[in-house]
């Protein structure tokens, strides 16, 4: 399925350093000077997920394999992108392709970095990139719209259908707010996401402090905070240069540097999940003696759909899914325990997957 994250912001924020620490390689060139990020860099990052080791080391799996999410590191962007300034609006395409954005702020001090506006203001910052982002999507929905006017006038459904989405975007947008902020029914929302506005994707507001201030954060992080609060968003506070130091050790040195630092976990794992949650995807497992592996979903998805995500004859074919619920697995000690305390259900067709959910798709070939 895949799911991607593009991580956004102003230029010589942070975001390429950012990406290598989430994807443990140099992949991006990271370096002193705005713009130095020009062709998107695309990486996959695995899931954390203390749930699987448990279920692994409860049935002897062999292998543990996470399920993964796409980062997707872009361009910085600046005041006028959307009117070509800067590296103009072809990076607004790369956005355009995502399924949520992180946006990068920069909330550490340090003289010898440059900012591209000349003072460290977040909040500000995060205003300056909304604003280019709500006129791109200004522009494209104007220019979509007057392509629509014939189609309507043909009584094309479709199209009736587009302009009236569009046509809600431009207002809340006209009022000042991204389109996320518009109600969209569920017989909408299809066509909605289609549309792929820029200001309609799901945020997350990343604060990149100074190296020691990821455990307490700071004023200019707490600020955000508000802000994101406010907006009806989350944010995580983390070190970016930090995170990549870390991400170059071993996990024993990484564990006893967190500790040292104050920090419980890396800081990445919090902006993983916060992402998983912002995109509304859940995980089930599958379990056995080879390989203990987490598979994604989107919440409130069907078993056979589920199934459909492991190899598509396992959806065509669907029968019915043993289910053992995460805490009976784990509670009761595997799959031979619960079953003897009947707590694995033959669920069909109409079942719910539910997060956690221990699977065993049963199909025809
Ligand atoms: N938390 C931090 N504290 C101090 N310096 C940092 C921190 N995070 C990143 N930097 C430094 O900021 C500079 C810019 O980083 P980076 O190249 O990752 O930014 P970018 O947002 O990808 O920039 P561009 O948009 O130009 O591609 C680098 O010198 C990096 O080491
Ligand atoms: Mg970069």
């Amino acid at each position: 399925m895949g799911f991607k994250m593009g991580i956004v912001g102003l230029p010589n924020v942070g975001k390429s350093t950012l990406f290598n620490a989430l994807t443990k390689t140099a992949a991006a060139q990271a370096a002193n000077f705005p713009f130095c990020t020009i062709e998107p860099n695309v990486g996959e990052v695995a899931v954390p997920d203390a749930r699987l080791d448990k279920l692994a080391a409860i049935a002897g799996s062999k292998q543990i394999i996470p399920t993964r999410m796409t980062f997707v590191d872009i361009a910085g962007l600046v005041k006028g992108a959307s009117k070509g300034e800067g590296l103009g609006n072809q990076f607004l395409a790369n956005i355009r392709e995502t399924d949520a954005i992180a946006h990068v702020l920069r909330c550490f001090e340090d003289g010898d970095v440059t900012h591209v506006e000349g003072r460290v203001d977040p909040v500000a910052d995060a205003e300056t990139i909304d604003t280019e982002l709500m006129l791109a999507d200004l522009e494209s929905i104007e220019k979509r719209r007057a392509g629509l006017v014939r189609k309507i006038k043909g009584n094309d459904k479709d199209a009736a259908q587009q302009d009236r989405l569009l046509a809600a975007a431009q207002e809340a947008i006209e009022n000042g707010n991204p389109a996320r902020t518009v109600d969209v029914d569920a017989d909408d929302a299809k066509a909605w996401r289609m549309l792929q506005l820029l200001t309609s994707k799901p945020v997350l507001y990343v604060c990149n402090v100074g190296e020691s201030e990821a455990a307490e954060g700071t004023a200019l992080s707490a600020k955000v905070g508000e802000m994101a609060a406010a907006q009806g968003n989350s944010h995580v506070v983390i070190s970016a240069q930090i995170e990549e130091e870390i991400s170059q050790l071993e996990p024993e040195e990484a564990s006893m540097f967190l500790e040292e630092m104050g920090l419980e976990e890396a800081g990445l794992d919090r902006l993983i999940r916060a992402g998983y949650d912002l995109l509304h995807l859940e995980t089930y497992f599958t379990v056995g003696p080879k390989e203990a592996r987490a598979w994604t979903i989107k919440a409130g998805t069907s078993a056979p759909k589920a199934a459909g995500v492991i190899h598509g004859d396992f959806e065509k074919g669907f029968i019915r899914a043993e289910t053992i619920a995460y805490d009976d697995f784990v509670g009761l000690g595997g799959e031979g325990p619960a079953k003897e305390a009947g707590k694995m259900r033959a669920e069909g067709k109409s079942y719910t997957v539910k997060d956690g959910d221990v699977l065993h798709f049963l199909f025809n070939t």
